[in-house]
C-alpha cells in the first residue's frame, strides 16, 4: 500500500495533480485526499474515488503526505490552522506553491519538517508534466518516493532551491507560453485556408512531435530546424521574417518578466 496523500487546494494544479495520480495508480483513488473550501467543482473527482472535503485539519490527520496546492498569499493562514495536527515524525510537506520558499514553510511549522519544493505544470493531469524538485531535510527514502511520484506524472528533473522561481517560469508558465504559439499557428492556418479544428490538430501535433524528436532524439533545436530549412526554401523565408519581427527576442523577454515579476512580488 502506498502512502496516503492529503492535497490542499484542489484548484487548476491540486486537481490536475489528483486526476494524474489517479490514472497513474500511484496511488489508490481512496488514498488520495482533495480540499478546497467549496467542494461542489470536485465532485468528478470524488466519483473516480478520491476523497473530497473542506475540511483541511481532516486532510492533514487522514494523509502522510500534504502538497500544498493553494495560492501563495492562502498559505500562512492555512498552515497556522493545520499546525496541531501535523507531526514531523508522520508528515512530509510538498510544496507546489510559487515563490514560498522552503524556511517560509519551517518558519511556520518548525525546521524538524521535511519539506519538498515542486513545480509541475497543467499537464500533469495527463501525466505528461515536467516536474522540478528540491527538498530541505528529506533522506533518502523520502526523495525516492517523491522522486517516484511525480515520475509517474511525467519527468522530473533535481535542482537546487535558488532555482525554483525560474523553473515556475520555463516549466510551469511554459505551457501558457507554448499554447500561444500553438493559438498563433490555428490562427495563421485558418488564413491560409483551414478549418478551426483542422488546424488545431495540424499545429498541436506537429509541436508534439517537434518536442518529441528533441526528447527523444537528443538533438538541439537548430540541427532539427536545419533539416526542415530548404535552401531558398519556404521554411526560411518565414522563419527570417519571424526573427525580423522579433519573435525569439519577444519569447525570451516574456521569459525573463514572468521570472522578474516572481522574484519582485515574493
Ligand atoms: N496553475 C498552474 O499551472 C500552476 C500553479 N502553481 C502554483 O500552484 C498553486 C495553486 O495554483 P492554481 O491551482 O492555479 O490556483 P487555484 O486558485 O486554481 O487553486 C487554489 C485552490 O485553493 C483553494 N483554497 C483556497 N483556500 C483554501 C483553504 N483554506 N483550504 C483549501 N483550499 C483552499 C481555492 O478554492 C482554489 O481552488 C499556486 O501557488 C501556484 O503558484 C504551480 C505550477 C503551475
Ligand atoms: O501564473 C502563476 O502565477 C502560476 C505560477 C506558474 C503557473 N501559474
Amino acid at each position: 500500500m502506498k502512502d496516503r496523500i492529503a492535497i490542499i487546494g484542489g484548484g487548476n494544479l491540486g486537481s490536475a495533480i489528483a486526476e494524474g495520480l489517479i490514472s497513474s495508480r500511484f496511488a489508490k483513488p481512496q488514498h488520495i485526499i482533495l480540499t478546497k473550501r467549496n467542494i461542489d467543482t470536485l465532485r468528478s473527482l470524488e466519483e473516480r474515488g478520491v476523497m473530497v472535503s473542506s475540511n483541511n485539519k481532516d486532510a492533514a490527520r487522514y494523509a502522510k503526505w500534504i502538497i500544498l496546492a493553494v495560492k501563495p498569499f492562502q498559505v500562512k493562514d492555512i498552515l497556522e490552522q493545520l499546525k496541531d495536527d501535523l507531526d514531523p515524525l508522520k508528515h512530509q510537506i510538498v510544496s507546489v506553491m510559487t515563490g514560498v520558499w522552503i524556511k517560509d514553510i519551517q518558519e511556520i511549522l518548525g525546521t524538524e519538517f521535511t519539506v519538498f519544493r515542486a513545480m509541475p505544470n497543467t499537464a500533469i493531469a495527463i501525466r505528461q508534466s515536467i516536474t522540478c524538485i528540491c527538498s530541505h531535510g528529506a533522506n533518502e527514502d523520502q526523495s525516492q518516493f517523491i522522486a517516484e511520484l511525480f515520475s509517474q506524472l511525467g519527468k522530473v528533473v533535481f535542482i537546487e532551491e535558488k532555482l525554483m522561481d525560474a523553473a515556475t517560469v520555463l516549466g510551469a508558465c511554459g505551457t501558457a507560453y507554448a499554447m500561444r504559439y500553438i493559438r498563433a499557428n490555428i490562427q495563421g492556418g485558418i488564413e491560409i485556408g483551414f478549418d478551426a479544428k483542422t488546424a488545431s490538430l495540424i499545429a498541436a501535433q506537429t509541436v508534439k512531435g517537434a518536442a518529441e524528436l528533441l526528447l527523444t532524439q537528443h538533438t538541439h533545436p537548430e540541427q532539427e530546424i536545419d533539416k526542415v530549412t530548404t535552401p531558398k526554401g519556404c521554411t526560411i523565408a518565414g522563419l527570417n521574417e519571424m526573427e525580423h519581427q522579433g519573435f525569439s527576442s519577444s519569447l525570451i523577454k516574456g521569459v525573463v518578466t514572468s521570472y522578474k515579476k516572481i522574484v519582485n512580488d515574493m
